[in-house]
């Protein structure tokens, strides 16, 4: 079985500014993985190589063993249906439901017919916590339920792999860890793959399977494993300070 996602020397850029290069490491399946860094290392842009938003100005970037770029039209097409993605402000549409909300992806990318529809919608609201929601709008639910419907939006196709692009920003702790807590029993009830950019401790230490830490001042990694481990024995002092921040 080839990795989920694996990455071969790696350079990002934009223009000729050059955000990382030489990037190199792999997520398997079943794994929660943490991309993690200080603010404007280049968490969102290694998010988007991830997802083909964007090409990389050198390396490789393959999904299930298929290198994304290398490949046509219709199996990129195909690969983009296998993820999941949940954007930092959750993104649901305003003048629609929660309900039609997860319908969306389901009418454009399916066969199914309308009450199947609805009785997937339900399904997945249901699990991430918000049986009965189907009729309310974004605005009237709590910060924290918009990121649980947004997850439930991104799992409508039962994507093998979950991204998350700062989960649990602008969310009060309890909701936050919430979010942790539901991201982990969706991990192990359904197998999903997830693969978080984030730079919140509590979720680090809490959800990580193994964590990647972009150097803003090198602009390459400088530290990949377990969070713990990358703690208690860190490879340089900024790991070491980025994991024992007393304050965010
Ligand atoms: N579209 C763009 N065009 C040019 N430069 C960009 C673009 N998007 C991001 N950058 C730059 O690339 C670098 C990395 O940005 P990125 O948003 O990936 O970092 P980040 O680690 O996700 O930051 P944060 O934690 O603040 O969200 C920054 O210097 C940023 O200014």
């Amino acid at each position: 079985m080839p990795p989920v996602l694996d990455v071969r020397n790696l350079t990002m850029a934009y223009g000729s500014f050059v955000v990382m290069s030489d990037l190199t490491f792999d997520v398997q399946e079943g794994e929660i993985f943490i991309i993690m860094g200080g603010s404007g290392c280049g968490k969102s842009t290694l998010m988007k190589h991830a997802i083909g938003l964007k090409a990389p100005a050198e390396g490789v970037v393959c999904f299930q063993g298929t290198d994304f770029w290398g490949a046509d039209e219709e199996t990129r097409r195909d690969l983009l249906r296998r993820m999941g993605i949940m954007y930092q402000q959750g993104a649901l549409w305003s003048s629609m439901t929660l309900g039609e909300n997860i319908a969306l992806p389901l009418e454009l990318y399916t066969d199914l017919e309308s009450e199947d529809i609805e009785r997937v919608a339900a399904l997945k609201l249901a699990l991430v916590g918000l049986r009965g929601f189907e009729a309310f709008y974004p605005h009237e639910i709590s910060g924290g339920m918009r990121k649980r419907a947004a997850l439930a939006r991104a799992l409508a196709l039962d994507p093998d792999v979950l991204f998350f692009d700062e989960p649990s920003s602008g969310l009060d702790p309890v909701s936050a860890r919430r979010l942790d807590d539901l991201i982990l029993q969706l991990r192990d009830s359904l197998g999903t793959t997830v693969v978080v950019v984030s730079h919140d401790l509590a979720s680090i230490f809490t959800i990580a399977d193994r964590a990647l830490y972009l150097d803003i001042e090198t602009r390459t990694m400088t530290a990949l494993g377990p969070p713990e481990d990358l703690r208690d024995d860190p490879p340089n002092e900024r790991v070491h300070r980025f994991l024992t921040r007393t304050a965010e």
